[in-house]
């Protein structure tokens, strides 16, 4: 590193991006970006910083309630993000602690605005602070990991799965997540796993808990494998088989396991954006799909459908720890716009599909609204459909995210001890004929 406070500094302009002007993380980053040219080690500690402070958040500003009773001043916005910066620093990563308070106390004496460069002395005496008072921070956390979430999540959460799920839910969540890779020839897991020190999961996938460039790992480049979470990868492998139609494709990890599955595809999507990472994927993996851009709402194919994926638009809440922007950029009003979308759109490839057809439905929200009530309220209006309830066998290992209506259900907090899972929910129906 060159500067050390350049990438502090970047990561307070990713942070100001994702909280005061509503951007994702990889937009914030991007718009970062074209104020100061960063790269390398520079640029991966900054994104550090703002994925740590991001992810606890929650208990950040708790801390931050406690130790200032009066809060941060309305008209300090820069201090705030230095003091979110550093807490995330002391607290969650491995700097020293004199850099951490030293760059935080320099970066806040160059504010541009008078009344920021003011909050110095507060500055420096909270994150001091922090540094004496680590060990029993962190144990509130500990004891508590919920705190680290959006409140409005961990109410929802909560009130759907319990107090004790919820902190196991927490625990996996403010972690550093692994990362999983689908394989494009399942007989390759085993000498995979074993060249890229990773563990065979059971439902297929290899897990990495060290994290690494994907795009130097081997297979890469020979398009052996593509990253997707362990949880992503299970409801394509629940669509019986036969031709498909993945309604809501991209960026596309179920149609390439789809495709992987020897089908002739059709992946849809309305984002040509988001399909073009599809198209890339199909070059490097050498398997086929047929690529519609389109509303699914308006587009209907020429023969009905017999195998359906809908991989609905959702609030995406069951991917919190890898997108930890997501919990403060989306409220319940998301949930609900979003609940209304789904059910558009399963009304919509209900009512194109063939008699006997099969659909399998999923979102990667924990939220109740875009799962089980959702599904419930489809059956209702739907008497054409019934549930193709999943089976033990069809899950390896993962029993306890079975419901008892044959639904799955997966929570960051299963196989927590392995680095847990994205939370999903997943049905199939079969169209009465
Ligand atoms: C959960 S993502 C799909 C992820 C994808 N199945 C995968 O495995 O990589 C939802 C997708 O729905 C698309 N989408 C949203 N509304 C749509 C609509 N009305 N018609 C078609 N696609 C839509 C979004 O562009 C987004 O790519």
């Amino acid at each position: 590193m060159t500067d050390s406070l350049a990438p502090r500094r970047f990561a307070l302009a990713i942070l100001d991006h994702v909280l005061n002007r509503h951007q994702t993380l990889d937009g914030a980053v991007d718009q970062a970006l074209k104020t100061w040219p960063m790269i390398g080690l520079d640029r991966s500690f900054a994104r550090v910083i703002a994925t740590k402070a991001l992810r606890n958040l929650g208990f950040i500003d708790h801390v931050l309630a406690d130790f200032l009773t009066q809060g941060v001043p309305d008209k300090c916005r820069y201090a705030d993000l230095v003091l979110r910066g550093g807490l995330a620093q002391i607290l969650f990563m491995d700097v020293p602690d004199h850099a951490a308070v030293d760059s935080s106390v320099r970066l806040i004496a160059g504010a541009k605005h008078r009344a920021d460069r003011g909050m110095k002395p507060v500055v420096n005496a909270v994150l001091r602070r922090a540094v004496r008072e680590r060990d029993s921070l962190l144990a509130q956390l500990d004891a508590n990991p919920g705190l680290a979430l959006p409140r409005w999540l961990a109410d929802r959460w909560q009130k759907a799965y319990g107090a004790e799920t919820l902190s196991d839910m927490a625990r996996v969540i403010i972690a550093d997540p692994p990362l999983d890779l689908s394989l494009r020839d399942p007989h390759e897991q085993e000498a995979l796993a074993k060249a890229l020190k990773g563990v065979c999961l059971p439902t297929g996938s290899v897990r990495l808990t060290k994290l690494s460039d994907v795009t130097a790992l081997e297979g890469f480049d020979e398009g052996r494998l593509w990253v997707q979470d362990a949880a992503a990868s299970l409801p394509a492998r629940l669509l019986p088989e036969g031709d498909a139609i993945d309604f809501c494709a991209a960026p596309g990890g179920k149609s390439l396991q789809l495709a992987a599955q020897g089908r002739h595809v059709i992946a849809l999507d309305r984002s040509a954006r988001r399909l073009a990472r599809l198209r890339e994927n199909l070059i490097r993996t050498g398997l086929d799909a047929e690529i519609v851009v389109s509303d699914a709402l308006n587009w209907t194919p020429k023969q009905a459908p017999k195998r359906v994926l809908l991989d609905a638009p959702c609030s995406a809440t069951g991917t919190l720890r890898r997108h930890p922007d997501t919990g403060w950029l989306k409220s319940p009003v998301d949930v609900e716009k979003l609940a209304d979308l789904q059910s558009k759109l399963l009304d919509h490839v209900a009512g194109i599909m063939a008699d006997d057809g099969v659909m399998v439905y999923c979102v990667c929200s924990l939220e109740p609204e875009e799962g089980e009530d959702q599904v419930r309220a489809f059956l209702q209006r739907r008497p054409d459909f019934e549930r193709m309830a999943i089976t033990p066998d069809e899950l390896p290992g993962l029993d306890m995210a079975l419901n008892k209506d044959g639904d799955v259900r997966t929570l960051p907090s299963h196989w927590a001890d392995q680095g847990g899972l994205d939370g999903f929910f997943i049905a199939r129906f079969r169209k009465i004929a």
